[in-house]
Order: structure tokens, then C-alpha cells, then sequence
């Protein structure tokens, strides 16, 4: 995933160019240059097509992008390649047509695997390229790749999202990088095409914290959602007037407004797999641990979230951690 227009695709191969982008959910009349100094031939490159991936790579090729995409489930390149973009058949092979790799995969060990095992990203990587890994991972995780990365000459950034499908889909996520700033310079119009807002934390490692401390919030927040809708409906409350009422006062959250409505109906058509929200809960606890903090509601919610995958829950939204609340109550 590269460039954010036609005319910053079309100069790639001529080395230093000069290229203006317009963000797709700015004002038409919004523009950005930026002077970038790129190997010859290039292109962008997307690994790791899932609910995250694949919108992040249209919406680079509907800016104009020459994009490469790889996908263990090659089915899922599909999609992009009718959009027009090319495919690699391994990871390495999409690093060494490209100049930047965007990496959006599962959990910490999809995003070594791709990146550091056999045929993995690292081994298509030269000095001039850049690896920006977007997976939300632990910061030993993201360090461990940026060695592998780094150690071929090539940059790495971090850059964990904060925002789902429906941001991702319209190029309104907040990127949370780290890493080698003058990569974080080179890829600022692309992070501007997929998202709203950017934050550059210093060394890798902050953004894999910053980004978990976030979802940590978040996944405690839909626990104790999650009991206040239940318990309105036990004591004889509309658990549709309580998302109303919350919406119009101080704990007003888009994600209750969001989520609330479908909960009501036990629906939880995914956007945020349950399995990722634990996988988050699971590394923040680490992460507070490798302080000595103490998390306790976030070590409840966590177990909640665990007896929800036990349910058969993993693939469903994170807010069917509901089910678990309601299976306790079943089995009291
Ligand atoms: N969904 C969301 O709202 C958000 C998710 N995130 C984070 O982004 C990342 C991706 O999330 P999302 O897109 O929802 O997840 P999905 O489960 O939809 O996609 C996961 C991707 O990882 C790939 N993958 C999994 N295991 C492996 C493996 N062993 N080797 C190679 N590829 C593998 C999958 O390939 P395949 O298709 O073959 O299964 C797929 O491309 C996660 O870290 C998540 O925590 C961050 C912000 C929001
Ligand atoms: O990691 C997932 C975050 C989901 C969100 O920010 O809405």
C-alpha cells in the first residue's frame, strides 16, 4: 500500500518526487505534499486481508495506490484484486516488490510468523524499504519483529489502530505509531488515507502500550454495559430507554449507541472478534504486570470474556460477552 493518488503512484518508479493526496474523508479542497525519496519500482504492500486488512487496502487503492496484497486465505485477495491490486504468493514476495508493507494480522504470533517465519516479510526486506505493522500486539511482540526488520537494513514502524470496521471501512482510524520517525514521515499520507488522526509515541514498544491500554478500557466498559443492560431488564426497566438515557449524559460512548440497540436482540454481528478483545485484555494484564499495577477489573472482565470463547463466542462481536453474563445467571 503506497501512494495516495495516481500522480504519487504513477512518480514512484522515477526515485525522489514530489506528490500532493487528498484524504478521502477530508473536504474536497483538503491537501497534503510531501517530498519522498523511494527506491525505484515499489508499490505498497498488504498482508493480512481480515476484517481490519482488506477495507485499509481499498481504501489505499481507491486513492490511486499500486498495491500487492498476500493473505493466508488467498480467497480473501479476491475482493482487492478486482479492485486492482497484484499478488504475491508469500509474504517475502510481496516485501521484495514493494517499497512500504503494511502488516495487519490476528495476534502476536500471526504477526511474527508473517514477518520473521519461512517466507516471511523479513527475508523480502532491503535497506530503503519500511514494515509497518499494524496488528495489535504486546511490545516485546513488536520489538522482536522490528529486530528481524531492522536487521536486513529496512525500517520498521508500529502502528496499532484504534477504530473498527466501520472507521476502517471509511478511513477514519487513529493510527498509534513508534518506531523509525523518518518511516513514520514517509507513510504519514498513507496513514492519512486510511485514517482521521495519527500519534507518533517515540520508541517502539509505545504504541503496542498505548494501543492496549486503550482496549483494556474498552473491554472493561462493554463488561459493565453489559451488566447494567441485564440488570435494567431484571428489575423490570426498557434496556432500550437505559441506551437512550446513556446516550444523553456524561458516559455517553459511541460504542454503547453502537452496540446497545443489537445487544437488546442478543445480536452481535462482528466487528471487533470476542477472541481479539480477550487476546487484548490477555497482554494488558502483562503489560500491567511487567509494572507490578494491579488491574482487578480488567482481571474480571478478562475471565468473562474467557468463559464467553468456552461458549463458542470467539468469532462473534466482543459485546456477546453478554452470553456469558447471561449463563451465569442461568447456572446460579
Ligand atoms: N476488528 C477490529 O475492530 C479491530 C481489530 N484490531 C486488531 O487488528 C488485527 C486484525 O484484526 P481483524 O482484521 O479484526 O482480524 P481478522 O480475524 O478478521 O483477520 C486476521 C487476519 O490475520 C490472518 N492470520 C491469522 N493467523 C494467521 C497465521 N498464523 N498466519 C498468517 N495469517 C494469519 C488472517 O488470515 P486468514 O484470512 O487466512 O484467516 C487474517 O488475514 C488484530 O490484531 C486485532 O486485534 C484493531 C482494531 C480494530
Ligand atoms: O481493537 C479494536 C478496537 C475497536 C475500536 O476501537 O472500536
Amino acid at each position: 500500500m503506497a501512494a495516495a493518488s495516481s500522480l504519487l503512484c504513477g512518480a514512484r518508479a522515477a526515485g525522489p518526487f514530489r506528490a500532493a493526496i487528498t484524504a478521502p474523508h477530508q473536504p474536497p479542497s483538503f491537501s497534503l505534499s510531501l517530498s519522498l525519496s523511494l527506491p525505484a519500482g515499489g508499490g505498497d504492500g498488504g498482508l493480512g486481508l481480515g476484517i481490519m486488512g482488506a477495507p485499509m487496502a481499498a481504501n489505499l487503492l481507491n486513492a490511486g495506490c499500486d498495491v500487492t496484497v498476500w493473505n493466508r486465505t488467498k480467497s480473501k485477495c479476491d475482493p482487492l484484486l478486482t479492485l486492482g491490486a497484484k499478488y504475491e504468493p508469500s509474504p517475502a514476495d510481496v516485501a521484495s516488490s514493494c517499497d512500504v508493507t503494511f502488516a495487519m494480522l490476528a495476534d502476536p504470533a500471526s504477526a511474527v510468523e508473517v514477518a520473521c517465519g519461512a517466507n516471511g516479510a523479513a527475508q523480502g526486506m532491503s535497506p530503503g524499504k519500511g514494515y509497518v505493522d499494524v496488528s495489535t500486539v504486546d511490545a516485546a511482540t513488536s520489538k522482536l519483529i522490528g529486530k528481524h526488520i531492522t536487521n536486513t537494513g529496512a525500517s520498521f514502524l508500529e502502528a496499532p489502530v484504534s477504530g473498527s470496521k466501520k472507521p476502517a471501512e471509511d478511513g477514519l482510524l487513529i493510527f498509534l505509531t513508534a518506531g523509525d520517525e523518518p518511516l513514520y514521515n514517509r507513510v504519514a499520507p498513507l496513514l492519512d488515507v486510511m485514517g482521521k488522526s495519527r500519534f507518533f509515541l517515540g520508541d517502539v514498544g509505545n504504541g503496542a502500550a498505548m494501543k492496549l491500554v486503550v482496549n483494556m478500557v474498552m473491554g472493561s466498559m462493554m463488561v459493565s454495559f453489559s451488566e447494567g443492560l441485564l440488570l435494567s431488564e431484571k428489575v423490570g426497566l426498557d434496556p432500550n430507554t437505559l441506551v437512550e438515557v446513556i446516550s444523553q449524559g456524561a458516559i455517553s460512548a459511541p460504542m454503547f449507541s453502537l452496540k446497545g440497540p443489537s445487544m437488546v436482540k442478543a445480536a452481535y454481528p462482528t466487528a471487533f472478534p470476542l477472541k481479539h478483545q480477550q487476546k487484548d485484555l490477555r497482554l494488558a494484564l502483562a503489560l500491567a504486570e511487567s509494572v507490578s499495577q494491579s488491574i482487578p477489573t480488567v482481571a474480571a472482565a478478562n475471565e468473562l470474556y474467557k468463559v464467553a470463547k468456552s461458549l463458542g463466542l470467539a468469532d462473534q462481536d466482543f459485546s456477546a460477552v453478554i452470553e456469558a453474563l447471561k449463563a451465569k445467571e442461568q447456572n446460579k
